[in-house]
């Protein structure tokens, strides 16, 4: 199966443009992505009948199930998930494309495919990060509600898959360190390798600056000291601290388990 995908054009000497830089440059844009998101989510309150009863006749999910699923479905017909930094939530029975076929570039391996942690993304996201920055309460708003949360999760879930790219460029620029631990299966070592703490720190403060940035009132009189930002910053710091950046490393392990094969 494998070997078949990569005579249909995987070439890993072939140069992708890609480095270590431009690799963390789009995992900076995408902070932004993410910050706008969670700030749009947060004009809402929690909204709990979004996710606890089933109101679609004939559907026996939630609301936020009905709209992530029914979107995936058209946003699958148009290609969305043949671009290798898309992952859909519910990847079964899925149509296929109508579209013509664009060529990605084939930067990846191709056992990459089978990688996709979304149901840790949807589960950590609703169970734990939401009810961290939503205000308690119900203002009805349900389906703009399950539409911010899907515009959320896409783009957690586009940050953290992009660990394949990141393992990628890692290992190209140093196949002799890493090859040694992915032949033994050696995940802490592999941790150990592609892990660089003064990145991860550099990462937590900026995005709690973006957030104090992009979350303030913007006003024309004087500058208030004492801003009220419109999701707190600290606990977008926590978000990458404890969530984002340990699953994006995740993702960098389980694609260099297969980097080989
Ligand atoms: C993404 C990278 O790999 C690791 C994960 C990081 C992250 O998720 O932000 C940051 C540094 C690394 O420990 C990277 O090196 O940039």
């Amino acid at each position: 199966m494998v070997e078949a995908e990569v005579s249909l054009g995987w070439d890993d000497s072939v140069s992708s443009g890609m480095t270590l830089d431009t690799v963390r440059d789009s995992l900076i844009r995408q902070e932004d992505t993410i910050i706008f998101s969670l700030i749009e989510r947060a004009k809402f309150p929690l909204n709990s009948p979004t996710y606890n009863q089933s109101w679609v006749p004939g559907f026996s999910g939630s609301l936020v199930e009905f709209i992530v699923k029914q979107t995936e479905n058209l946003q699958a017909k148009v290609g969305r998930y043949e671009n290798p930094e898309e992952h859909p939530f519910f990847p079964d029975d899925l149509p296929d494309t109508v579209v013509p076929h664009f060529e990605y570039p084939k930067v990846l391996h191709p056992a990459s495919a089978s990688i996709n942690i979304n149901k840790d993304i949807w589960d950590m996201y609703f169970n734990q990060l939401l009810p961290l920055f939503v205000a308690a309460g119900d203002d009805g708003n349900y389906a703009s509600t399950a539409a911010s949360d899907l515009q959320c999760l896409q783009a957690l879930s586009k940050r953290i898959h992009y660990g394949k790219f990141v393992a990628e460029v890692k290992f190209r620029d140093a196949p002799q360190d890493y090859e040694p631990a992915i032949r033994t299966k050696d995940k802490e070592g592999l941790m150990k390798l592609l892990t660089f703490e003064k990145v991860e720190e550099m990462v937590k403060k900026r995005v709690e600056k973006k957030a104090m940035v992009f979350g303030q009132e913007v006003t024309l009189g004087n500058t208030d000291t004492n801003v009220k930002c419109k999701v707190d910053p600290s606990v977008v710091s926590r978000l990458y601290g404890d969530w984002m950046i340990p699953l994006t490393k995740d993702v960098e392990v389980e694609y260099l388990l297969r980097r080989l094969d």
